[in-house]
C-alpha cells in the first residue's frame, strides 16, 4: 500500500493527497500535519515508515465537501484519489492479497470548483492564466462554476489593472515567466502556446475555425491553450462547461489599478469583508446570479455611452414602476441558480436536484419573459433580453414529465424519475411495492403464528431484511422445525431468516437494481439534453441576471433616493448633492445625518485642492465623487441630487496610505510607486483622487513633492483630479495654475468645542485644527497643551522667515520641462555607461539603437 501511496503522492505535487480507504479519505504524513491544523481535527498514526510512526487523520467521504471547503479556504490544493475497482474485482485481478486500484480522479482547487456547498452563490469564481506573446501579455479567464470565458490582451505594464479587475481565485502562468503575480501558479510553458489554444477551444466548441466567436490575438490564444491545459489537468481529461469566449477590449471598461479598487473599496472593504464595501451598501440583487452580475459590473465599468444609456434605461422603467419591479423581483427570488446548476451538469458533477433546478429556473424565466412583453414601450435592453428568456419549451416540458417535483440530490438512491414517464420503471416499482407490502404482511403473519408480539421485520445494509425477537422469546424459533434458520444472537435479541422473506427480499432488491438501472440510463439522457442546449441555457441565466441587476440597482434607487446620472462626452463633472453610499448608510445606522456636497469640476477648473480639519471629510468627498462616477459608468443610479459625469477613461485613487511590507515596501514607498502610476498614466479623460500625497515623510520633502504633483497634475495630466491636503502652503499654486481652485471642509471652534460641518465651501482653509481634533479623541489635556506651546514657536518662526513655503513663489513654474530634458540624458547617459558592448549580440545591439534612437527622439 505505501508502494502505491507514495506514487499518488508524486503525482498530486504541491496538493495535498486524500487518499480514500473505504468511507474515509485518509492523509499521511505532512499532508496529515497540516490538514489536521487546519480542519481541527485529531492527527494520530498508522503503521511505519523508515522506522518511524505515519502521522494519519482522515475524513468521512460523506462530509468531505465542508472539510475540502476549509481547505481551499487556507489557499490548499487537494489531489482526490478514489478506489478505481472494488475489493471483489481487486481479488478477482490479483488473487486475495491484491490491492485495490487508486488513481487520482480529480484536483480540487480554488478556480475550478463547481460544487454548490464550496461556492459562494453571490461571488463569481475566477480562473484565470496569463502569459506573454512578443512583449504583449495574454490573458485568458473563465468561471468554470457558469461556464463563462473571456480573453483579453495589454501591454504588459497594464497586466496588474486587467488581473486586479477580474479577482481570480487562481492564476495559472508558464514557469520562469517574471511578470508572474506573487501567488501564481507554474505550469510547463509549452502549455502556453497560441496554436495548442486555437485547436483546444475549436475541439471544445466543435468548430473548424473561431472566426464566429471574434477575433483573437496569439497573446489571447496562448493564454487560452494555458488555461485549458490546466483545467484538463485538474479534471483530468474531463472538461468543465466552457461556452465560447468572448474578447474583451481594455478600451471598452473604465480602466482601474489595484490600488484604486482596494481604496475605493468595491467589491471588498479594507478589511477583506464584504461588509464596508461598496458592493454591500447598493447590493439588492434576488438571486446568487444576479449579485455576481452586479459584482462584474462594478469591476468593470462601461466607456460605451450607448451601452450604459441601455442599462440605465432599464433601471429608471423599473424605478418608475414599483409594482411590476416587486412582482418581478418576487418572481426571480423563487428561481434556482440556473447557470451554477449548468456548470454542474456539464462537469459531469450534476445531480437529479440540479436537472431540477434547470426545470425550475426555464419554466421561471419564460413566465418571466411572458409577463414583460406585456408591457408597452420596453426599453432597449430588455426588449434585446427577452428573447432569450424562452425558447427552452421543449426541454421544460420533458424534464417536467421526467422529473419528480423536487427531485434528491444524490443519485444513489433513485427516485428521481416521476411516474409515469417509464412505464417499465413503473412496473419495476410496483413489483417492489408489492413486495414491500408482502414483507410488511409476513411480520403480522409470523407474530400469529409465534405468538410473540414484539416481532419485528427490520433491515440493515449487513444483513438485508431478518427477523427479530427479544432473547427471551427465542426459542420458539430456534426449534428444528419452526422455518426460521438464526443469523445472528445479539445482547437481549436474536435475528432469523426465513424462506418467504428471503423470497420477497430478493425479489425487491432486483426490481430496485433495474429500477435504479432504468433511472439512471434517463438521467443520462436528460444530461445529454441539458448539454446540447447549454449555450442557449446560459445564455437565458444570463439574462435572468441582468435583469435582477437592473431590477436591484432600480430597487436601491427608490430606497435612497437616488438618481439617473447622465453620462456625456466632454469634460465635465459636475455632481450635485452627491453623497458617499457607504458612510451614509453607516451614518443611518447610528441616527445622523450625511451631509451632501456638490463637486463641478471642468475644462476650465479642473483641479480642486480641498484642505480642512482631520475628520473633517475630505476623504469621504474624494471617493464619494469617484464612487459616482464609477456607478454611473456601472449603468446604475447614483447617490446624488444631478449627475453629469463627462465619460471617464481612467480612474485613479490615491486615498490613505497602506503598507505593504509583504512585497517589502514602506507606506512611503507605495504612496509614491502608486503615484508614478497615476502620473505616467492619467489622460485628460481621466478622474484622479489624491489624498495627502506626502505625508509620509518629512514635512519639507511631503511638502515639495505634494507640490510638484499638483503642478503635474494639473500641467501634464491635465486630468479632473481633487486633491486633499493639509499644507496650507499648496494654497499658492492658485496663483499660477489657473485651471485649479481651492475649497475646504467647514469646521467652527464653539464654546471651546470643534464643531466639523462635513461642508464643502470654496477657498482656503483657514487653520487645521489638528490639536482641536486630538483633543476630541481624548488625547490628555496636558499633552494638548504641551503641543499648542510647541506650535505657537514654530508658527512664530515661519512667520518670521516668510513660511514653510517662503521662496517657492520664485519658482520658474515650468521650469518642469526643463529639468525633465536634462533626466532624460541622465538616463541616456547612464544606460550608455551600464552597456557591456563585447557581450552584444548584433542584433541586440541593433535594437538597442532603436531604442536608443526613440528615447531620444521622444520629447518628455
Ligand atoms: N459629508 C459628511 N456628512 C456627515 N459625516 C461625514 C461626512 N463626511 C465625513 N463624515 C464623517 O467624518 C468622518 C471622517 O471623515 P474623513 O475620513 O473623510 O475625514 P478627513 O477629512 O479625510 O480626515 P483626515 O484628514 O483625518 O484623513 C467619517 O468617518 C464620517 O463619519
Amino acid at each position: 500500500m505505501m508502494a502505491q501511496y507514495l506514487a499518488l503522492r508524486e503525482e498530486a505535487a504541491d496538493c495535498l493527497l486524500f487518499y480514500r480507504m473505504g468511507d474515509f479519505f485518509e492523509l499521511f504524513f505532512d499532508d496529515a500535519k497540516k490538514a489536521a491544523a487546519i480542519l481541527d481535527i485529531a492527527l494520530t498514526t498508522r503503521g511505519e515508515h523508515n522506522g518511524a510512526p505515519i502521522p494519519m487523520c482522515g475524513v468521512p467521504v460523506h462530509s468531505a465537501e465542508s472539510y475540502l471547503a476549509r481547505l481551499i479556504k487556507a489557499g490548499c490544493r487537494v489531489a482526490i484519489a478514489e478506489q478505481t475497482e472494488t475489493p471483489a474485482e481487486a481479488k478477482k485481478r490479483g488473487g486475495s492479497k491484491a490491492l485495490v486500484a487508486r488513481d487520482i480522479v480529480r484536483f480540487v482547487t480554488a478556480g475550478t470548483l463547481t460544487e454548490e456547498a464550496l461556492l459562494e452563490p453571490r461571488r463569481a469564481n475566477v480562473l484565470a492564466a496569463a502569459c506573454e506573446v512578443r512583449g504583449i501579455a495574454g490573458i485568458a479567464a473563465c468561471d468554470i462554476s457558469t461556464g463563462r470565458m473571456e480573453l483579453e490582451e495589454c501591454p504588459p505594464d497594464r497586466l496588474g489593472a486587467a488581473l486586479a479587475r477580474l479577482g481570480a481565485s487562481e492564476i495559472v502562468v508558464p514557469d520562469g515567466w517574471e511578470l508572474a503575480p506573487d501567488d501564481a501558479i507554474s505550469r510547463s510553458g509549452h502549455e502556453f502556446s497560441s496554436e495548442g489554444g486555437e485547436e483546444r477551444l475549436k475541439g471544445i466548441h466543435g468548430v473548424a475555425t473561431l472566426d464566429g466567436f471574434g477575433t483573437f490575438s496569439r497573446p489571447m490564444l496562448a493564454a487560452a491553450s494555458g488555461l485549458i491545459a490546466y483545467l484538463d489537468h485538474v479534471g483530468r481529461g474531463a472538461l468543465p462547461l466552457l461556452l465560447p469566449p468572448e474578447v474583451r477590449s481594455g478600451e471598452a471598461t473604465l480602466a482601474m489599478d489595484e490600488a484604486t479598487r482596494a481604496s475605493l473599496e468595491i467589491l471588498e472593504s479594507t478589511q477583506g469583508t464584504r461588509k464596508g464595501s461598496l458592493i454591500d451598501a447598493i447590493d439588492r440583487c434576488v438571486t446568487g446570479a444576479g449579485a455576481r452580475q452586479l459584482a462584474e459590473d462594478l469591476a468593470a465599468p462601461l466607456t460605451d455611452r450607448t451601452a450604459i444609456a441601455q442599462r440605465l434605461e432599464l433601471v429608471e422603467w423599473l424605478c418608475e414602476d414599483a409594482l411590476l419591479r416587486e412582482d418581478l423581483r418576487a418572481a426571480l427570488r423563487s428561481l434556482p441558480d440556473v447557470g451554477r446548476a449548468l456548470g454542474r451538469v456539464v462537469a459531469g458533477r450534476g445531480s437529479p436536484r440540479d436537472l431540477g433546478q434547470l426545470r425550475d429556473g426555464l419554466a421561471g424565466a419564460r413566465a418571466i419573459g411572458e409577463r414583460l412583453a406585456q408591457r408597452d414601450n420596453l426599453p432597449v435592453l430588455l426588449e434585446a433580453l427577452l428573447p432569450r428568456l424562452g425558447g427552452h419549451g421543449a426541454l421544460v416540458d420533458h424534464f417536467a414529465r421526467a422529473l419528480v417535483p423536487a427531485p434528491p440530490t444524490e443519485r444513489g438512491q433513485g427516485g428521481y424519475i416521476a411516474e409515469g414517464y417509464d412505464a417499465a420503471l413503473d412496473e419495476l416499482r410496483q413489483t417492489s411495492g408489492n413486495a414491500r407490502r408482502a414483507i410488511a404482511a409476513l411480520e403480522a403473519k409470523y407474530r400469529e403464528e409465534t405468538g410473540v408480539a414484539a416481532l419485528k421485520i427490520k433491515h440493515n445494509n449487513v444483513l438485508g431484511y431478518f427477523i427479530e425477537v427479544p432473547s427471551r422469546h427465542a426459542d420458539k424459533l430456534m426449534e428444528a422445525d419452526s422455518g426460521f434458520s438464526h443469523r445472528q444472537t445479539m445482547a437481549g435479541a436474536m435475528r432469523f431468516n426465513a424462506l418467504a422473506l428471503h423470497e420477497e427480499a430478493s425479489r425487491i432488491t432486483e426490481a430496485g437494481a433495474h429500477a435504479l438501472a432504468a433511472e439512471d440510463t434517463h438521467f443520462e439522457e436528460l444530461v445529454a439534453q441539458a448539454i446540447a442546449a447549454k449555450r442557449e441555457i446560459a445564455a437565458t441565466a444570463a439574462a435572468l441576471a441582468r435583469i435582477d441587476v437592473s431590477a436591484g440597482q432600480a430597487e436601491r434607487a427608490a430606497e435612497g433616493g437616488w438618481t439617473r446620472p447622465d453620462v456625456v462626452e466632454g469634460l465635465s463633472l459636475d455632481i450635485e448633492a452627491g453623497r458617499h453610499p457607504v458612510v451614509e448608510a453607516a451614518l443611518a445606522g447610528q441616527g445622523e445625518r450625511f451631509v451632501a456636497n456638490d463637486c463641478r469640476l471642468g475644462t476650465h477648473d479642473r483641479l480642486w485642492l480641498i484642505g480642512g480639519p482631520n475628520m473633517g471629510g475630505k476623504s469621504t468627498f474624494l471617493r464619494q465623487n469617484a464612487l459616482i462616477v464609477l456607478l454611473a459608468q456601472a449603468g446604475g443610479f447614483v447617490p446624488a441630487k444631478s449627475a453629469r459625469i463627462g465619460m471617464v477613461d481612467r480612474l485613479f485613487s490615491r486615498v490613505g496610505a497602506s503598507d505593504n511590507l509583504a512585497r517589502g515596501r514602506s507606506t512611503f514607498m507605495v504612496e509614491m510607486v502608486e503615484t508614478a502610476a497615476i502620473l505616467a498614466q492619467a489622460s485628460e479623460r481621466s478622474f484622479v483622487i489624491l489624498d495627502e500625497v506626502g505625508r509620509g515623510t518629512s514635512t519639507y520633502d511631503g511638502l515639495a513633492l505634494a507640490w510638484a504633483v499638483a503642478e503635474a497634475v494639473h500641467e501634464t495630466n491635465r486630468c479632473r483630479c481633487l486633491f486633499a491636503t493639509h499644507y496650507h502652503e499648496l494654497a499658492r499654486l492658485a496663483e499660477t495654475c489657473e485651471a485649479l481652485s481651492l475649497h475646504h471642509v467647514r469646521a467652527r471652534e464653539w464654546k471651546g468645542e470643534l464643531v466639523l460641518l462635513h461642508e464643502l465651501a470654496d477657498g482656503p482653509a483657514d487653520r487645521s485644527y489638528g490639536l482641536a481634533v486630538a483633543r476630541l479623541a481624548g488625547v490628555p489635556p496636558k499633552v494638548v497643551s504641551r503641543a499648542k506651546s510647541v506650535l505657537e514657536k514654530l508658527e512664530k518662526g515661519r512667520a518670521e522667515t516668510g513660511g514653510l513655503a517662503a521662496g517657492l513663489g520664485d519658482l520658474p513654474l515650468f521650469a518642469a520641462a526643463h529639468d525633465a530634458r536634462e533626466e532624460q540624458c541622465d538616463t541616456l547617459r547612464e544606460k550608455l555607461r551600464d552597456m557591456d558592448v563585447d557581450a552584444l549580440a548584433p542584433r541586440d545591439a541593433l535594437e538597442i539603437l532603436y531604442d536608443l534612437k526613440r528615447e531620444a527622439g521622444t520629447e518628455p
